[in-house]
C-alpha cells in the first residue's frame, strides 16, 4: 500500500526502503529531528486523498469555529454550493455527525464546538485537528503525534479511536511505551534512516531488539 525503494529526500531521508501493508498498525519511533515528520509527508503525498490526514501543524483556520474546522475534513467530497450552505448554516447530516464526533473526543458540543478556535486551548485544538481527519472517514490515517497535548487517559482513549475506526494507521510518536503497547509494528527513524523495523512484541521480549530502542535516542 506504501512503498519505498531505496527513497532519499536531500539530506532529510536517506536510502529508505519501506513497505507498509493493507491492515498494519505502524508507530515511527525516534530522537527529534530524526526524519519521522519528512517520512510521514512522502508516505502521504503517495496518496493523499484516500488518507485521514493530521500533521504536527494542524493548519486550523483561527477565524472559524471548531466546527468548521472540523467539517473541513470532507470539503473536497462534496459539491462547492453544498460547503458553502454549510459555512452558511451547518446543515444536519454533518452537524449530527460532527457533535457525536466531538463527544469522543472529549469536546462540547454545545460550547467548544462553536467558538472559534483560537479560542481553544492547545489540547482543545489538536482533538479538533483529530476530528477532522476522522471526519474524513478513511481506511488509512496518518499521524504526527497526533496526541502529544494529551493527558495520559485522553491520549489513550483517542490512540484507541483512531486505531479502531480505520484499517490501517501509521503515526509518529514520541511516547515509546504509547507505541509499543497499541501498535504490531515500530519503524526506528535516526539521521533520515530507518535504524529498526520490528514488530513490537520483539521489542518488549527480545533484549537485544529492546537495546535497539535505546539506542534510538542515545
Ligand atoms: N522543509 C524542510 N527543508 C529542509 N530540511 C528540513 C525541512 N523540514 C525539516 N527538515 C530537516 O529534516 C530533518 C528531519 O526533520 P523531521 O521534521 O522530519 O524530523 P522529526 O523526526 O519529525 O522531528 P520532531 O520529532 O522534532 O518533529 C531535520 O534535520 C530537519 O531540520
Amino acid at each position: 500500500m506504501f512503498k519505498l525503494d531505496h527513497y532519499q529526500l536531500d539530506d532529510r531521508l536517506n536510502d529508505i526502503t519501506l513497505n507498509i501493508n493493507s491492515g498494519e498498525k505502524v508507530a515511527l519511533l525516534g530522537p527529534s529531528g530524526g526524519g519521522k515528520t519528512s517520512l510521514l509527508n512522502v508516505l502521504h503525498q503517495q496518496c493523499a486523498d484516500q488518507i485521514a490526514w493530521c500533521p504536527q501543524e494542524h493548519g486550523l483556520v483561527e477565524a472559524l469555529s471548531g466546527y468548521h474546522n472540523m467539517y473541513m475534513g470532507q470539503l473536497d467530497q462534496h459539491y462547492a454550493l453544498y460547503n458553502l450552505a454549510n459555512l452558511i448554516k451547518p446543515l444536519a447530516k454533518p452537524k449530527q455527525a460532527i457533535s457525536e464526533l466531538s463527544v469522543l473526543l472529549g469536546l462540547d458540543p454545545q460550547q467548544d464546538l462553536w467558538k472559534s478556535v483560537s479560542q481553544l486551548s492547545g489540547g482543545q485544538r489538536q482533538r479538533i485537528g483529530i476530528g477532522r481527519a476522522l471526519f474524513r472517514q478513511q481506511e488509512s490515517f496518518l499521524g504526527d503525534e497526533p496526541v502529544s497535548s494529551l493527558d495520559p487517559v485522553q491520549a489513550q482513549q483517542i490512540l484507541e479511536l483512531i486505531l479502531n475506526r480505520h484499517k490501517t494507521v501509521i503515526l509518529a510518536l514520541h511516547n515509546r511505551q504509547q507505541a509499543l503497547s497499541n501498535f504490531d509494528r515500530i519503524i526506528g527513524i535516526k539521521a533520515g534512516r530507518i535504524v529498526f523495523d520490528s514488530p513490537a512484541k520483539e521489542l518488549i521480549k527480545n533484549k537485544y531488539q529492546a537495546g535497539l530502542l535505546d539506542s534510538l535516542y542515545e
